[in-house]
């Protein structure tokens, strides 16, 4: 059979010349976590960083590079179709869907006239509850290698970490592999994404953000690691620094579900993509994302981990807690992105709250330094 979309090779873009001040995270070898030693090695390693800055970046994942640069290409094919095609399969905001297509241009920024630069379409998992998920024919076509991509950003780098951070926890270590399930309906996706440049003059309106500052709404994400700078995390003291590409690794940061379940000892880290340096910002800046989500129907509750408690962080109140009548990941999940996406603007006041029965974070927003507004919480 004659193939209908071709995958041209993708050119990696130069890594920025400019110097920028970049983020000092920690390295986990994924390479170790196959023997007894290095697992507990890594185990280690994790305890340390689990407080400092939430972004870690993975390295020794299994995938080679060029099965990552594959999924750039595949990206970028996918964006090079015409804007007809690509519209096909939009994601259902209104009722806090997030499989398929968002478009870009589709929302002005926070009160200005400037549009927002970001397109993205997320695939659901690889397994019978989404076949018949829609999906777009160029996916269709590639889809032996997509599905083994998608698969392995969960069994070989997410299960792991999970495993990882339940040690740490000092919980089973199952106990959020269970609660993650690959096999099981979740809202985990794999993300292809575009930024497309934008004028100068339009950047300035927007505090030069092309995406604002923001947490993720599911558990872990897996960013695959692109030369195109302007992805900045925000560290404990208020100021942000750029994660440095690091080629064939993965930056991973922690989203809000695990961040509840974890009482806030895993931290889910606000980060921004800030417009790319001068040497860069005439690029058209693909990402491939892998976001990671509970399982639906598992509750949001806190893990009654035995170094929870031993921090006071794990409660009486906590452990009264009724599952069965708890807000599931699937309901926050949805609740957020219902906010968040269906809406013809994109960011709001600093400072402004999500809340979702209970479940509280600070939405999309400018940093309050830069705009020397203060909020009363
Ligand atoms: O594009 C990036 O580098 C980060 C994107 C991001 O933060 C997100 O999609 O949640
Ligand atoms: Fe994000």
């Amino acid at each position: 059979m004659a193939i209908k979309y071709p995958i041209k090779p993708w050119n990696r873009p130069e890594p920025t010349k400019c110097e920028l001040d970049y983020a000092d995270l920690t390295n986990i070898d994924l390479s170790k976590f196959e023997t007894e030693e290095g697992k507990l090695e890594l185990v280690e390693t994790i305890r340390h960083a689990l407080t400092d800055v939430g972004f870690w970046i993975v390295t020794n994942t299994g995938f080679s590079e060029e099965e990552i640069e594959q999924q750039f290409a595949i990206g970028q094919a996918f964006f090079d179709l015409p804007l007809a095609e690509r519209q096909s399969n939009p994601c259902d905001f209104a009722n806090g869907g997030y499989f398929g297509y968002r478009g870009a241009w589709e929302r002005t920024i926070n009160g200005t006239d400037v549009k927002d630069n970001m397109e993205l379409l997320n695939l659901p998992k690889y397994t019978s509850d989404y076949t018949d998920a829609p999906r777009h024919e160029i996916f269709r076509e590639h889809e032996a290698i997509i599905a083994d991509f998608h698969r392995r950003c969960w069994y070989d780098v997410a299960r792991k970490l999970f495993v990882l951070f339940a040690l740490a926890m000092e919980l089973p270590e199952n106990y959020f592999v269970e609660r993650h399930d690959y096999q099981k309906p979740s809202q985990d996706h794999l993300r292809y994404m575009m930024y497309h440049p934008r004028p100068k003059e339009d950047d300035e309106k927007c505090r030069n953000l092309w995406s604002w500052a923001h947490t993720d709404y599911g558990s872990l994400t897996l960013l695959f690691s692109q030369t195109v700078s302007g992805l900045q995390v925000k560290m404990p003291d208020g100021e942000y620094k750029d994660i440095k590409p690091q080629r064939g690794s993965i930056v991973v940061n922690v989203a809000d579900t695990l961040s509840f379940m974890t009482k806030g000892y895993l931290k889910s880290t606000i980060h921004r993509v800030h417009r790319p340096p001068p040497d860069q910002d005439h690029i058209h800046r693909v990402g491939v994302i892998y976001g990671c989500r509970p399982n639906d129907d598992t509750p949001v509750v806190v893990a009654p981990s035995p170094l929870l408690k031993r921090l006071g962080m794990y409660t009486e109140a906590d452990a009264q807690v009724d599952p069965s009548n708890t807000v599931t990941a699937a309901e926050y999940v949805a609740s957020r992105v219902k906010a968040v996406h269906a809406s013809s603007t994109y960011g709001t006041a600093p400072g402004t709250k999500f809340k979702y029965k209970g479940l509280e974070v600070t939405e999309n927003y400018a940093d309050l330094k830069e705009t020397g507004e203060t909020v009363s919480i």
